[in-house]
């Protein structure tokens, strides 16, 4: 009996697999500037834990359930150097994580920078972009509207639930966050979940 059960089971997931459905795993990739807190991150949704990282030399990638989806979601390194292999995960990316280190001021213009020239790439043209000010444990951490001053996201797509599908306007969104104390990226990662097709 149970080899017939057994047969029926994985007849069930080879079509379901078939269809696409099933194992569906979005692909999204964590970027941002070298010490922003992509890999912490990454550990904290893995394991629930914080981890002491050193900085990402060469890109990783691990399955995470969030928000009921299975995402594969891959960890690139933020140094400069690391930042010429970013395109080439860019193909088939269902949704984009940018981390900056809201405590780091100085490198709020490099951050920009290298944000902007992704918003602006044709290959992720449509895709939708969660911005993650990190790091608001720290007395010292820009404030939500200090942050999006510097970033030059006055204009956003709103938080919580918004219709986007058919109005052609990529949802992109700044959420304040701290890894460390587990505050803020629940929230966040939620809002990017409800554009994953
Ligand atoms: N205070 C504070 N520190 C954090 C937080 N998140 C990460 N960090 C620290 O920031 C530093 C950099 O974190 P990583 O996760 O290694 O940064 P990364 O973005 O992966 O850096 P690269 O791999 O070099 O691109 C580490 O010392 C972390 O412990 C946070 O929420 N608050
Ligand atoms: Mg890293």
């Amino acid at each position: 009996m149970s080899f017939i059960w057994n047969w029926v089971s994985s007849t069930i997931s080879g079509l379901l697999g078939y269809l696409g459905l099933g194992g569906k795993s979005a692909k999204i990739l964590f970027l941002g500037l070298d010490n922003a807190g992509k890999t912490t991150l990454m550990h904290m949704l893995r394991d629930d834990r914080v981890v002491q990282h050193t900085p990402t030399q060469f890109p990783t990638s691990e399955e995470l359930q969030l928000a009921g989806i299975n995402f594969k979601a891959f960890d690139l390194g933020g140094h400069k150097i690391a930042r010429r292999v970013w395109k080439d995960y860019y193909a088939q990316v269902d949704a984009i994580v940018y981390l900056v280190d809201a405590v780091d001021r100085d490198r709020f213009p490099e951050s920009k920078q290298e944000l902007d020239s992704l918003l602006s790439d044709d290959n992720l043209a449509t895709v939708p972009f969660l911005v993650l000010g990190n790091k608001i444990d720290v007395p010292t951490a820009a404030s939500e509207e200090e942050l999006r001053q510097w970033l030059g996201l006055s204009y956003t797509t709103g938080k919580g639930k918004v219709a986007l599908s058919g109005s052609k306007i990529r949802p992109l969104e700044l959420f304040m966050c701290s890894v460390l104390k587990r505050q803020g990226y629940g929230e966040a990662f939620r809002w990017m979940s409800q554009y994953i097709k």
